[in-house]
């Protein structure tokens, strides 16, 4: 494939309700769409995941544009691509920005599997037909934590996540299992702790948690050792793994014995097949987390779930949980817990333009020089 087009559309997404973590609140969610287009007109689309803010790691939604404008889509423009896998290669000149890279290799792998008629699953090596989902609840009241969580278990899905940070963790998991005493429940503390919470933290082992994931500093993977050997509840990383090579060392020093993949977190689909390999042979379970993404992020998470190792639910909820209205066609749905994988060729979800077009703040195309 030899790419000669590719845009970039910056659009902004309301929310449903606000999301907050320990780092703050949420209401709009920017959206970077990359489209890429091939010499026989096969087209592809990528979704860059970062927010306005640096809190979740060091990247924004304008230091991805910046990185795919001056480097990454100069480098796809460079040489044919035969192979997605090429790519990690090419962008390895390109020191991390991860969602950047990520962002545009998944426009390249929707269009080599559109090539080559197949859904994106399928290129990927998935064999899932369905995908286990839970639901991840944003810091709020705890009424309404409460009924959002109602809600979400009669809608079916097969577990809940809330966020939690100093202040806001054992009394609110204490009241949750109060009223839910058997539910599949996790936390997610966004690195809200240090060592000098220790007392705290054990005090979750008392609650049958899952997991509690990324409580400590996202550059420490010794302090999460030695907080793993002192809890009971498996720690479940996902700021601090950033690459194929995270993950050894985090296997290696036992600082978690769960990984949260995400496909722009750790440069693409490429590195987080890698990363599942890895854990498949050290036996770690993984899942795959969520970035509030829109539809075309959403299908991308959905093909890389369907993995054989991937044996947790996925924090990839239905369009509908996040948004108004999504901006893919159909829009993802979750019957019974599960999202069925859609049989189309690539991400396997059409990009609805008029959707798109209603939200965009900016877009610019991006051209080949010929010789
Ligand atoms: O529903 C989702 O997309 C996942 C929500 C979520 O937990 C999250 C959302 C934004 C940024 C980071 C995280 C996280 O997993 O830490
Ligand atoms: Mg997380």
């Amino acid at each position: 494939m030899q790419f000669h087009t590719v845009i970039l559309r910056y659009l902004e997404m309301e929310l449903k309700s606000p999301f907050t973590t320990s780092f703050g609140t949420m209401k709009k969610r920017p959206v970077l769409l990359v489209e890429v287009i091939d010499q026989d007109g096969v087209h592809g689309w990528g979704e860059g995941v970062a927010f306005s803010a640096p809190w979740y790691t060091e990247e924004t939604i304008e230091t991805t544009w910046h990185m795919l404008e001056a480097f990454l889509i100069p480098l796809l423009f460079q040489a044919p691509v035969y192979h997605p896998d090429e790519l990690r290669d090419r962008f390895s000149l390109i020191r991390r920005n991860y969602m950047a890279k990520a962002a545009l290799e998944g426009a390249v792998w929707d269009a080599f599997a559109k090539r080559h008629h197949m859904p994106l699953h399928v290129a990927l090596g998935g064999e899932k037909q369905e995908v286990d989902v839970g639901v991840s609840i944003g810091i709020q009241p705890i009424t309404n934590t409460l009924k959002r969580i109602e809600q979400a278990l009669a809608e079916g899905y097969k577990r809940i996540k809330i966020k939690i940070k100093p202040g806001w963790d054992v009394d609110v998991v204490r009241e949750i299992r109060h009223h839910f005493p058997h539910v599949p429940l996790m936390v997610d503390a966004n690195s809200a702790y240090s060592l000098c919470d220790i007392d705290r933290l054990r005090a979750l082992d008392d609650y049958e948690l899952l997991m509690i994931e990324q409580p400590l500093a996202v550059d420490d993977i010794v302090d999460h050792a030695k907080l793993q050997a002192k809890l009971q509840t498996p720690i479940c990383l996902d700021e601090s793994i950033c690459s194929y090579e995270d993950a050894k060392r985090a296997i290696e020093l036992k600082s978690c014995r769960v990984i949260n993949i995400k496909i722009g977190r750790v440069g693409g689909l490429i590195e987080a097949k890698r990363i599942h390999d890895l854990c498949q042979q050290h036996r770690i379970p993984v899942w795959c987390g969520g970035m509030l993404e829109g539809g075309v992020g959403r299908a991308h998470s959905i093909a890389l779930a369907t993995l054989p190792h991937f044996s947790l639910p996925s924090d990839t909820a239905a369009s509908a949980n996040y948004w108004e209205r999504d901006f893919i066609e159909p829009e993802v749905t979750v019957h019974r817990g599960r999202i069925f994988v859609q049989k189309q060729h690539g991400i396997g979800y059409a990009v609805n333009l008029a959707e798109v077009e209603r939200r965009i703040v900016r877009s610019k195309i991006y051209k080949r020089s010929k010789g």
